[in-house]
């Protein structure tokens, strides 16, 4: 299938079990929020989708490619941003876009035309000549996603993206993400530990200690969302 497919995914660290089984789905155009606490097991199994290492068992398939036998046609189709910000702040805008472009075989016009594309979905057009240095918390957050989003994934991967943003730059954040997934058909996998980045339309992943508690539809939202999340996690023991 296209978007995102993870089969049966388990991973250990030495004698930890940091993922047990884990299996879920995200379609074009659907933003799927991993909601897990702290050592769920969300950035082990971020690690897992890009290849950073390999599962012990089960399958992932990205955009139809199967990430373990068809490593460069899932990553070729794999925009990702990491929890820790990796910009050059001393270059502009606009040169962060177009070296990492070149890291994806992709140079001269053609570059020039996926940078500028990619800034304009994202709302930095205007800012491309600013030095990164120079940009806040939230336009250097939406600059990595338009860098993400420069060799057309079908699949953009986000590990918890508002970390140290206030709560109006991480609410427009979240908006601005939810857009691209409603009109470009990205499928996107949102990890997050906050309950008020999901909206009522999203698919839900609940991950704690490295199980899926819970798949589907959001069952509600604000605080009602917080309380059924803390119920499920407590249930299973802190
Ligand atoms: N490189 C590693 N070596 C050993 N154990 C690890 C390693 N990375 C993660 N773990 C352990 O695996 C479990 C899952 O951690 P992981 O970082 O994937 O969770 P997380 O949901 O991303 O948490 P956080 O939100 O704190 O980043 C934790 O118990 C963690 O201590």
């Amino acid at each position: 299938m296209t978007g995102l497919n993870v089969e049966n995914i388990t991973h250990d660290w030495g004698a930890k079990r940091a993922l047990d089984a884990v299996s879920f789905s995200v379609a074009p155009g659907q933003f799927c929020a991993l909601l897990g606490p702290n050592g769920a097991g969300k950035s082990t199994l971020f690690g897992l989708l890009t290849r950073l290492f390999t599962p012990r068992t089960g399958r992932i398939e990205i955009a139809g490619h199967d990430v373990s036998r068809e490593p460069l046609g899932a990553l070729s189709k794999t925009g990702v941003v990491f929890q820790q910000p990796t910009l050059d702040l001393d270059l502009s805008v606009w040169r962060n876009m177009l070296y990492f472009a070149g890291l994806h075989g992709i140079t001269g016009r053609a570059a020039r035309l996926a940078a500028s594309e990619a800034l304009d979905r994202l709302g930095m057009e205007e800012r491309a000549r600013e030095r990164v240095r120079d940009l806040n918390g939230g336009h250097r957050r939406r600059l990595e996603i338009a860098r993400a989003l420069m060799h057309r994934p079908g699949v953009l991967l986000l590990d918890e993206p508002t970390v140290g943003l206030d709560a109006q730059t991480r609410s427009d954040l979240v908006a601005h993400v939810h857009g691209l997934a409603r009109d470009t058909g990205l499928a996107v996998l949102w990890a997050t530990h906050l309950t008020d980045e999901i909206w009522p339309i999203d698919q839900l992943v609940v991950l704690h200690k490295g199980r899926v508690l819970e798949q589907g539809e959001v069952p509600v939202t604000g605080a009602a969302l917080t309380a059924h999340f803390l119920r499920l996690t407590e249930s299973e023991g802190a």
